[in-house]
Parts: C-alpha cells; structure tokens; sequence
C-alpha cells in the first residue's frame, strides 16, 4: 500500500512547528531539510545510530549526510514523490533525538558551518 501524500489540511498543521524547530523546504522538491552540529562525531554518529533504529521501526527512511559533527538530513517519502505523515512523524522523531544539538540554519553549505567548528580549518 503506498503511502498517500501529506494532506493540505495536515500541511497546515503539521509543518509549522516542524519550521520553528529549524526544518525547512527544500528549493525545488516536496521535502524537508534540517542540519545539526553535534559536539562530535562520536555524539553524531549516536544520533544517526538511535535515528536509524527509528527509521526502520517506521520503515520510512532519511536522505542524510554526516561529516564529524554535522548530520545533514532531508525527509521525503519516495512512494508519492513528496511529503507525506511518515516524514512528519520522523522529523518529529528525530528532533526528539537530537536532544540539545545546535540546528544550522545556513542550508546554502551543509560544510560551512564544519569549517566553523574547527578553528583554523577551511
Ligand atoms: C519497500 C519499502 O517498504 C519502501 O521502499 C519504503 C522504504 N523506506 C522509505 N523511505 C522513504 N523516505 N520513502 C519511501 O517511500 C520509503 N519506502
């Protein structure tokens, strides 16, 4: 059974709060992209690790990109080509996960914000 998109009425209740807690669109797709910046790949890499338990629980799964400290996540659902109540209970999922974690508001480079966190990089 394929998953039916987000509804309009489900957009308009369920995607703002995601917004304040630093998810944003994603230019061009029906998806939804927040990045973190953990103290370190250790704290990181036990994000991804309890996320991805979560995910497989759901067996909806992220777009995501880490590089020490940063996790880079995009949600979508491929079987309707667009957001759907899966990414939404993931997000919120993940947020809950992520704790205390910085959120990076810059999506313009998920690297940026790396160089940032070790002075005398970059
Ligand atoms: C066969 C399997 O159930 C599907 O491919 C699931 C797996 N995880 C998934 N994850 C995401 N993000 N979108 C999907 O459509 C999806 N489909």
């Amino acid at each position: 059974m394929s998953t039916p998109p987000l509804s309009e009425d489900a957009r308009a209740t369920a995607l703002p709060p995601l917004m304040e807690t630093g998810w944003q669109p994603v230019p061009g797709r029906d998806a939804i992209r927040k990045i973190w910046r953990f103290k370190g790949f250790s704290e990181a890499w036990g994000f991804m690790s309890r996320a991805a338990l979560a995910a497989e629980r759901l067996n909806h799964h992220p777009e995501w990109f880490n590089a020490f400290n940063i996790v880079d996540v995009t949600l979508t659902t491929h079987d309707c080509g667009g957001l759907s109540d899966l990414d939404v209970k993931l997000a919120n999922r993940m947020d809950k996960l992520a704790g205390a974690a910085a959120v990076e508001h810059d999506h313009t480079s998920r690297t940026a914000c790396l160089c940032e966190t070790r002075p005398g990089q970059g």
